[in-house]
This record gives C-alpha cells, sequence and structure tokens, in this order.
C-alpha cells in the first residue's frame, strides 16, 4: 500500500481519516465572560464586534462555508477577514498575500504561531478556516461546523437587515442531510483523493457517486435541499460542488462523471453561484493552486491543470426554477 501525505490520519486499510478539530471555544451571546475578556468556564468567548478575526483559505471548502454565511449575513464589519496564501510550504499556512508577509492585524506570518501560542504542544495540522481573538493572539476555534452554525444563530444582533435565516426552526431533517453529505460528499471526495489502498478508494468512489444520484433525484422539483428557502446545508454542498469538476474530478479520481453532467445537481450549483454571496467569493485560481501544488504525493510535478473553462459557471442562462 502506497503510504499517503497524512500518514497519522491514514488507517492501516488505508482509509483517510480526519483529524478533529482541537480548538472548540465558542463566541456565544450567553458566555459569563466580559467584554474583552475570556474564555469563561465553559470555553464561550462573549459576542463583541470587531473582536475577532477569521482566518480563511480561499481555496478551502470548510473554510468557504464561513466566507458565505459571514457574507450573507452581513458579518464583514463586526468579524474581519484574514485569507492566507493557497500554497502552503512546510511551514503550514502563511500571511505571504499580505504586505511583509505579515497578517497586519494579527501581526504573524504563519497561522501556526497563533496555534502553538494557544497551545504549545500541538502537533496536529494546522488548519483553516480559525477564529483568533486579536485582544490575545489566541486561537478561539477551529471547529468549522459549529463556525458557521454560531455566525447564523450567535451574531443575530450584528445581522443585516433581511438577513437569510440558514438554520430551520425544525434542524431533524437537515441536520440528516448534513451528516450524510459530509461523509459521503463534502469528506467523502477526500477519502477518495488521500485513499493509499484500491479497496479504500473504491469504497469512498462508491459512496460519493451514490450519494450524488441521490442528491441529483431530490433536486428534480426543488431549488434547495430542505424546503423552500437558502439553508446551511445548501451552502455545505455548494463549496464541494463548485470544486467539483477543477480539482475532485481529476485530482482525486472522482471521475465518474462531472458535475456539468448531473443536469439536477449543475443547475442547482450555478443558481447558487449566479446568487449574491457565492459566487464572488469563489477564486478558481486559489482553488486549483492549493491542490495542485500543495498534494504532493498526488500530484508530484505540481502542475497546475488550465481547465475547465469557468466561463460555465455564468455563460449562459441557468435553467428554469424546478416548479
Ligand atoms: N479542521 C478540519 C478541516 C479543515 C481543513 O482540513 N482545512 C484544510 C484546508 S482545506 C487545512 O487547513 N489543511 C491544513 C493541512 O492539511 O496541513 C481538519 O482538521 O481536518
Amino acid at each position: 500500500m502506497a503510504s499517503g501525505q497524512f500518514v497519522q490520519e491514514t488507517s492501516s486499510a488505508g482509509e483517510w481519516k480526519r483529524q478533529g478539530n482541537r480548538f472548540t471555544g465558542r463566541i456565544t451571546r450567553d458566555s459569563t465572560s466580559r467584554p474583552g475578556e475570556g474564555p469563561d468556564d465553559q470555553g464561550r468567548w462573549p459576542v463583541e464586534p470587531g473582536r475577532y478575526r477569521l482566518v480563511v483559505s480561499l481555496a478551502c471548502p470548510w473554510a468557504h462555508r464561513s466566507v458565505i454565511v459571514r457574507r450573507l449575513l452581513g458579518l464583514e464589519d463586526p468579524i474581519s477577514l484574514a485569507i492566507v496564501d493557497p500554497v502552503r510550504d512546510e511551514r503550514g499556512w502563511r500571511f505571504t498575500l499580505d504586505a511583509g508577509d505579515t497578517d497586519p492585524v494579527l501581526g504573524i506570518k504563519f497561522l501556526s504561531e497563533a496555534y502553538l501560542r494557544t497551545d504549545p504542544s500541538y502537533d496536529g495540522r494546522v488548519t483553516v478556516p480559525a477564529i483568533v481573538d486579536t485582544n490575545t493572539g489566541d486561537v478561539v476555534t477551529n471547529d468549522y461546523p459549529q463556525i458557521t452554525l454560531d455566525l447564523s444563530t450567535e451574531w443575530t444582533d450584528f445581522h443585516k437587515p433581511g438577513a437569510p435565516q440558514l438554520i430551520p426552526p425544525d434542524r431533524a431533517e437537515m441536520d440528516v442531510l448534513i451528516d450524510e453529505i459530509y461523509r459521503d460528499v463534502n469528506n467523502g471526495v477526500y477519502r477518495c483523493g488521500f485513499a493509499t489502498s484500491q479497496e479504500a478508494y473504491d469504497a469512498a468512489y462508491d459512496a460519493l457517486f451514490a450519494r450524488l444520484d441521490v442528491l441529483e433525484g431530490r433536486l428534480q422539483d426543488r431549488e434547495y435541499l430542505v424546503g423552500d428557502t437558502l439553508r446551511e446545508v445548501d451552502i455545505r454542498l455548494f463549496t464541494t460542488l463548485v470544486r467539483f469538476d477543477a480539482v475532485y474530478h481529476g485530482h482525486f479520481k472522482c471521475n465518474r462523471q462531472k458535475l456539468t453532467e448531473f443536469p439536477n445537481l449543475w443547475a442547482y450549483a450555478r443558481r447558487l453561484y449566479q446568487r449574491p454571496g457565492f459566487g464572488e467569493t469563489v477564486d478558481f485560481d486559489q482553488i486549483k493552486r492549493h491542490y495542485y501544488v500543495t498534494h504532493h504525493n498526488i500530484n508530484p510535478t505540481g502542475i497546475i491543470p488550465k481547465g475547465p473553462d469557468p466561463r460555465v459557471w455564468i455563460s449562459w442562462p441557468v435553467r428554469p426554477e424546478p416548479r
């Protein structure tokens, strides 16, 4: 069996097992910490506009969720944004897009500096998205599924007028879909790409396309995955779909078919892309550079494919809305 890029996260059967999220602090309205302080004894930090910095890579699908949600809710001013270079070197995520290769607010050159400041013994992967407290430079959270939920539910006082309700009052149906989509699609593409045995790859590929077939059927007569309005689950699916043909189809060998060959999923993804808050957050150049240059084991030459042509996302009208 070939060894993978992420040896600590590869099982003896060659399956990719994603590491847990180390920092699970939450920014909540009921934190008992005073402004400027935190966390309280339950790990809750106070909601405070201007205090926290969201660190993302525009290439990363997990971080991309938080970029979209922050924008849809109008949280750009209350929560600032730091964007790392899409290409990691052996020192991890770098602030080389900024003047002096330094984040202007946090004053650090590498995201690892914040991780190690917060936990000097940390030896896992340093990941985005992460929210950093600008008072101390400590990492509050890299718990990406919770980050977007808390933007929706804890920061409501700072949402823009008319901000969407991304979390339905009854979450049961959405949460089932979120789990299935995470396992088979969001993480499923990584399980294909990072598998180091044929069996592990085959199983991940089968589960991925079986789930996409189900979703394709679900979207036959719906505009959104749940109910008749945009929800968090749509954002979670979108950030994988928008990378599918550019990266996952070739680089991760998810190649039974392209997104453009699923009529309903393709129309759905394009409808979302063309909504405010979605397409303008997609940077195909950074997405491709990240995956093809950073994953040496699966693309040793580092050559970045020129295609596909991104104009397909906008160049002809989207199919009419489903009935
Ligand atoms: N925090 C999660 C998900 C976030 C994640 O994997 N982000 C990627 C970018 S898409 C990352 O930061 N990777 C850094 C690395 O692999 O060293 C994890 O630990 O797996």
